[in-house]
């Protein structure tokens, strides 16, 4: 049996524990009253914005891009956004603003707010998206999003298709034995490169100098975001949910994006 190695803290600093009384919502409001320094890691959908019927429509509210800003601001550029989309797709959603950035899972990767896309791994097999196109196409409502390094199968419009579209990535994915895992996020099941995650993402990210010296803070929606989560914590900081069709309002920190923006705003203040 594998024993879990606990990381050290990032940062050298004393963090609370959540307890009975207390939640890791509470822990990280006092890191901030105490002026102690965090780091902010943050996915996208479900998170920042409202989930939407299909990944082109979703929307953006006013002055988010510049909420990010000063926040990142305020903290010494310690915010990355850590999400399913493709790095270029965020920057397009929070635009004009670039940030420190993980996509499609962690198998790209921009690691200064000016630099280029890093992909992680090669593109996605032809011949497997091949299959899995000629496959949705007898699967009327599903969306096939094409990520570059993966690929999204969105039923959110045919959600009685969540079995059948299983069942046939399962019976697809194998031939390429070794290289991807399926994934089941909002709605959707992604097939993605092996190897990488959010949890991969975020520890890589931890160790850029904006983070140096500070508490990582994830929040999340989904299942995808829980490995994130849990290498904050192995870091010495907190994963906050956000409540929705995978976490209850009772596990959740957040009930929802607009809680999630309104604390982010609060934050505007932070020295
Ligand atoms: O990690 P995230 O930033 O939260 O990205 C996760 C996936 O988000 C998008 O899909 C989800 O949002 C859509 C728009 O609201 C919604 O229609 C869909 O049902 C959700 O699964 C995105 O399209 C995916 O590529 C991301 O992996």
């Amino acid at each position: 049996m594998h024993s879990l190695k606990k990381e050290k803290p990032s940062a050298a600093i004393e963090a609370p524990h959540p307890s009975s009384t207390s939640s890791a919502r509470d822990c990280v409001e006092e890191l901030l009253h105490k002026q102690t320094p965090i780091g902010l890691f943050l996915d996208i959908d479900g998170t920042l914005l409202d989930m939407a019927l299909t990944p082109t429509t979703v929307r953006v509210p006013p002055g988010l891009a510049e909420l990010l800003g000063v926040v990142a601001t305020r903290l010494a550029g310690a915010v990355a956004i850590v999400t399913g989309r493709p790095i270029a797709e965020a920057d397009s959603l929070l635009k004009p603003l670039k940030f420190i950035a993980a996509g499609v899972h962690g198998a790209e990767m921009r690691t200064t707010v000016t630099g280029e896309v890093k992909p992680l791994t090669q593109a996605f097999t032809p011949d497997l998206l091949n299959d899995i196109r000629a496959a949705a196409e007898s699967m009327p409502g599903i969306v096939t999003e094409n990520k570059g390094t993966g690929i999204a199968m969105h039923y959110r419009l045919a959600p009685e298709l969540r079995d059948s579209l299983l069942i046939t990535l399962e019976a697809l994915v194998p031939k390429y034995p070794g290289q991807f895992s399926i994934w089941e996020g909002r709605k959707v099941v992604e097939i993605l490169p092996v190897g990488f995650s959010k949890g991969r993402a975020l520890r890589t990210l931890a160790g850029l100098p904006e983070f140096a010296n500070r508490i990582p803070v994830m929040i999340g929606d989904d299942i995808a975001d829980v490995g994130a989560f849990h290498a904050a914590e192995e870091l010495g900081g907190y994963g906050l949910k956000v409540a929705g069709e995978n976490f209850s309002q009772k596990e959740a920190a957040f009930t929802g994006p607009a809680d999630v923006l309104a604390w982010l705003d609060s934050l505007r203040t932070v020295a």
